[in-house]
């Protein structure tokens, strides 16, 4: 018997250990459901979110030539958002934009209202933001980029002339200083001249850079040099040096004219020291001046094969450009093929057109008649610009982050499975020796039940287990719903993933099928579901723990079979038997009532039929029990309070206040002193161990 006691001491040890081990097991597995949900959140919002092209307007004033010439303006600006180009006798023409810019607005003005602060705000959180100036040589385009030429010379004061790039420096500048995350600022500036990419801050280089596609990064150039900045006289110090080197000649409309198209890329890599797991933003914002637009080459002075050979490679990239713009804004073409390799330029713009960045397009007009053509080509581009859709999406190493500790978890979980497989083949091994060695074989070969005593604390720990493996399965259940529901939202995005699941549904099933085997031992006293406190006569004046065979099968839930335990329960599980002589009432047991109740419904089991061998005058046993179960001054007059019939929803608060843990905790305690009172003659359970003892003997053995 005693051997039997220390198996059975053993096994529950074993077990303890494995629900510990599968307790930590879905934890991790909970936390990181949290995560993905989050980040999912994120990732459909981004999914959705469609961002058009934001189209600005500059009017320029009229030059000093202009005015002497006594030209006048034939383009007006109403309000804020149209433009009317009118030509007496000629045009009339209008057009809407989402911001309009009169002659006379200030750079300061242009850089405020042209939301250029929350585009750089957004390249902080990890976006490509990309600014560009379009339209006909001596517009305004490198004046509203840069500011006039006047600018870069030495004894210039003119700071309130400065251009869209600085005003954008400043201000990173000024959010890098006053944040506590981690920036790092770098610039590279390109020009494509002649259909050739050119590094403009390392003039020295004699080839041209290529360009190159990825699937990950999209179109980049190769090899070109990226400079880190981290104050603004450093980044002037690199763009006065990259404006020196770029092409430009006179021309008869543009002292300064730029003769390519320049790319100034500002690179900021944000490191959110905040989040957990460290998180890095890279985003970008793309300052791009467009060279002389559309302008036809006969009307120029481009007499010398060189202008003719620079200005027709200038007009066929913006024809490229014109043609990507309306296949994008086509919603036919958009999903077929976008010619972007057709020109180094649109190549480099394709991540600012119809990808994922945020582009702000700001076209200058001339405003005089003999500019009307270009002027009214601008706008006609600009039109339609404005109706090609980004789907935005922040560039983040978060991702890989995630995926890393996910990899992490996978790892850590393969580990944990591997463990417990290791150790179901040695459990059912001393579950079946467990059952030979404690059940009675009688003559006939049939086993006999074994009958255990009520003074022992084990049936009320054993209820505690079933309580807890019910928990437990609910919810490893719910885990699983909600990983179901994770890996659908994902669709297989994650191959990763998915091995989890499985490894997580084999992991339930061994659990299932080991519960089984458990629950259809004859040491697990789950089969043993009710109680007895007619057999006194057998173990004298306390009531006693016996299997209940008049549990009717249908009464179990419907998704029980026979085999299964019925985890119905109703014995009185740890009132000793003093507290049932001194009416102490029995707390366990209206706990497990509240349980079933929450598990099953009432419907299934009357709280009467659970205690079916509770006979009259059980009552006069348990006062304490019967207080406890309905309030008194609430029964009805003459009415006989039935044991355990508390009112349903204050037994399940007083159960859902109680932490797994917690009840977990108090089992072992409970084991721990009742340990203390068990005669062991051979072997002691080991410190820290509660012990579990559990006194085990045959019907008909007295106590
Ligand atoms: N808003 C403005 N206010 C005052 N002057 C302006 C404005 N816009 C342009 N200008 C002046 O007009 C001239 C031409 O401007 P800019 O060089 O910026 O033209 P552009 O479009 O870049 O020409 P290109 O394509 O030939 O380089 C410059 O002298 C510039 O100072």
């Amino acid at each position: 018997m005693q051997l039997d006691t220390l198996e059975v001491v053993e096994e529950r040890r074993m077990l303890h250990k494995l629900m510990r081990t599968l307790s930590n097991t879905f934890h991790p597995l909970n936390d990181r459901l949290t995560v993905c949900d989050v980040h999912l959140g994120k990732a459909e919002m981004e999914r959705h979110a469609e961002s058009k092209v934001i189209v600005a307007v500059r009017v320029r004033p009229l030059s000093e030539d202009e005015q002497e010439r006594n030209e006048e303006s034939i383009v007006f600006c109403p309000d804020e958002h149209n433009l009317l180009v009118s030509q007496e006798g000629l045009v009339e023409r209008a057009f809407s934009f989402n911001m309009v810019f009169r002659p006379e607005c200030s750079q300061q003005e242009i850089f405020q209202t042209t939301g250029m602060r929350k585009l750089i705000d957004m390249a902080i959180e990890g976006y490509t933001c990309t600014v560009f100036a379009f339209g006909q040589t001596g517009s305004g385009k490198t004046y509203t980029i840069t500011g006039p030429h006047s600018l870069f010379s030495e004894d210039s004061q003119e700071s309130e002339l400065e251009g869209l790039m600085q005003r954008s420096v400043a201000y990173l500048l000024e959010r890098v200083q006053h944040s506590d995350e981690l920036f790092q600022l770098c610039a590279s500036y390109s020009e494509i001249y002649n259909e050739q990419v050119r590094d403009l801050l390392n003039p020295w280089l004699t080839y041209s850079l290529a360009v190159r596609g990825s699937t990950t990064s999209g179109f980049y150039v190769e090899n070109l040099s990226v400079v880190e900045f981290c104050n603004l006289e450093g980044f002037m110090t690199l763009l006065e040096r990259g404006m020196q080197n770029r092409q430009s000649s006179s021309q008869t409309q543009n002292e300064h004219s730029s003769r390519s198209h320049s790319i100034l890329t500002l690179y900021i890599k944000h490191t959110l020291t905040g989040a957990e797991p460290v998180a890095v933003a890279r985003g970008k914002l793309c300052i791009v001046d467009l060279a002389r637009g559309s302008e036809r080459v006969k009307d120029r002075d481009s007499d010398t094969e060189k202008l003719l050979e620079e200005t027709g490679n200038i007009n066929r990239s913006l024809l490229t450009l014109g043609k990507c713009i309306t296949a994008l804004v086509d919603p036919k073409k958009r999903t077929g093929h976008i010619p972007y390799r057709d020109s180094k330029l649109t190549m480099l713009l394709s991540d600012s057109l119809g990808g994922e960045g945020i582009t702000l397009m700001i076209a200058c007009v001339s405003p005089t008649a003999g500019n009307l053509q270009e002027t009214m080509n601008t706008l006609r581009y600009s039109s339609k610009a404005k109706r090609i859709k980004n789907k935005p999406v922040a560039k983040s190493d978060l991702r890989e982050q995630i995926l890393a500790s996910l990899q992490k978890e996978i790892r850590i979980l393969k580990e944990e499975n591997m463990t417990l497989r290791q150790h179901l083949p040695k459990f059912q091994e001393e579950l079946e020796s467990g059952a030979s060695g404690s059940c009675t074989g009688s003559t006939d070969g049939t086993v006999e039940p074994v009958y255990y005593d009520e003074r022992s604390e084990s049936t009320g720990s054993d209820a505690g287990l079933m309580s807890l493996l019910q928990d437990l399965k609910r919810e490893i259940d719910k885990l699983q719903k909600d990983k179901r529901l994770l890996l659908d939202k994902q669709e297989s995005s994650d191959q990763q993933r998915e091995c989890l699941s499985q490894e997580n549904v084999r992991l339930l099933r061994k659990l299932r099928d080991l519960e089984r085997v458990i629950c259809s031992s004859p040491h697990s006293n789950s089969s043993y579901s009710g109680i007895s406190l007619d057999n006194e006569a057998s173990s004298g004046n306390s009531p006693q723990c016996v299997q209940n065979p008049t549990v009717p099968q249908q009464q179990l839930p419907p998704d029980q079979s026979p085999s299964q335990p019925p985890y119905t329960i109703t014995y009185c599980c740890t009132c000793s038997v003093e507290a049932h002589q001194q009416g102490q009432g029995c707390p366990q047991l209206l706990e497990r009532l509240a349980l079933h109740e929450d598990s099953y419904g009432a419907h299934h089991l009357n709280p009467q039929q659970k205690l079916p061998l509770i006979q009259d005058g059980d009552a006069a046993r348990h006062p304490r029990a019967v207080e406890g179960g309905k309030q008194p001054g609430r029964e009805p007059p003459g009415e006989e309070p039935a044991y355990g019939a508390c009112p349903p929803q204050r037994r399940r608060s007083q159960v859902e206040k109680r932490g797994y843990a917690e009840r977990f905790q108090g089992l072992l305690e409970a084991r721990g002193k009742k340990a203390q009172s068990v005669e062991m003659t051979a072997g002691r359970p080991q410190q820290g161990d509660p012990g579990l003892p559990l006194l085990v003997k045959k019907r008909g053995e007295t106590s």
